[in-house]
């Protein structure tokens, strides 16, 4: 099956600087595709050219198989309706109330009054807010605006949703509210949702792939647990470390240093890379040994994260234990 988004060695430019360059990425029917970056990494211009509120400078973008790049506005309008957005800022209108801010987009497509009140219950229901059909968005906590944001995103049963840091105006229990509903929307109604976030905490919660975003370029790309548990690139693994915090930063790397002058290694632990039985036989050796740091995580089957020891004892025997350990994982120093 091609995919439902296709992007095939697409450049934007303004004004001669390119904001993406030569990007290639395929999203799935059906998936939840996170796109990462920092600030000004190109995440809102590819969303901008996904709804053909942009055109690619070069390069062919694909959606649903159908090249859009070269379709007339006539035929673009029919794409960007089967197309849903949900903004960082939520965007309703503040003098309609919520039910007729959901409505909104059925009035544009022509749809009878008694179907849009159905549809908009329906939809209503759906994200928890019946109960707030007649009030206005300033009467509403943040998460619940971002909920009628993704009701109305729905309303004309697109295909595709686009979230353009949704839940960055959010705090972090309502972040996580927001997120499983755009799951539920996923999974209960088969919306392939690209997720564009600064956050990996958000990559981690709803995705399952992730690309890397940096200067217009997409770094790394891949199923999430693969990215989580081998992060290939530097931007990458910084990105993972803000979730993870399983290894010291220089802080805590001086307050450990105080407290254990001993031998310290960072193990990295996978489900396919068991330290256990080389720990075990440290004893043997004369070398004892403690978790200082560290940290691990469960992303879907699979376990990943990475453990600081300090090793203590004769210094062949240490060094046997951290040849054992690097035998079945990578091993870094730490602070010498
Ligand atoms: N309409 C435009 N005109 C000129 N330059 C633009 C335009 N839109 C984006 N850019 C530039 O393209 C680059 C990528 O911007 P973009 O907004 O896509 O990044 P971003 O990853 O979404 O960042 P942010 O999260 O800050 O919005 C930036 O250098 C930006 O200044």
């Amino acid at each position: 099956m091609s995919p439902l988004i296709e992007f095939r060695g697409v450049t934007k430019s303004f004004g001669g600087t390119a904001a993406l360059s030569d990007v290639d990425l395929a999203v799935e029917a059906g998936e939840v595709f996170a796109v990462i970056g920092h600030s000004g990494a190109g995440k809102s211009t590819l969303v901008r050219l996904v709804n053909a509120l942009e055109k690619v400078t070069s390069g062919s973008l694909l959606v649903d198989g159908v090249d859009i790049t070269t379709l007339p506005e006539r035929r673009l309008r029919e794409v960007r309706l089967g197309i849903g957005m949900v903004f960082q800022q939520f965007n309703l209108f503040r003098s309609r109330t919520v039910f007729a801010n959901v409505a909104y987009p059925l009035k544009v497509a022509g749809w009878a009054k008694a179907d849009r009140a159905e549809r908009v219950t329906e939809l209503l229901n759906f994200v928890g807010l019946v109960d707030k059909a007649w009030q206005y968005p300033d009467q509403l906590s943040g998460g619940q605006k971002q909920r009628v944001g993704i009701a109305r995103a729905l309303a004309t049963n697109p295909r595709i949703l686009l979230a353009d840091e949704a839940t960055s105006a959010l705090d972090p229990e309502t972040t996580g509210e927001v997120l499983r509903l755009l799951k539920r929307v996923n999974t209960e109604f088969g919306v392939t949702i690209v997720v564009i976030t600064h956050e990996m905490e958000v990559v981690r919660e709803i995705a399952d792939r992730v690309a890397v975003l940096e200067g217009g370029r997409v770094v790394e790309v891949g199923p999430l647990h693969e990215v989580f548990a081998d992060p290939r690139q530097r931007i990458t693994q910084r990105f993972v470390q803000t979730v993870l915090r399983d290894r010291p930063d220089a802080e805590a790397l001086a307050r450990l240093r105080e407290r254990h002058p001993g031998r310290l290694v960072t193990a990295r632990l996978r489900d396919d890379q068991r330290i256990g039985a080389v720990l075990s036989a440290a004893g043997s050796r004369g070398v004892r040994f403690e978790v200082v740091h560290g940290a691990v995580r469960e992303l879907g089957a699979a376990s990943f994260g990475s453990l600081t020891l300090e090793l203590v004892g004769p210094d062949d025997g240490v060094a046997e234990v951290v040849a054992g350990l690097r035998a079945v994982t990578e091993v870094e120093e730490v602070g010498r």
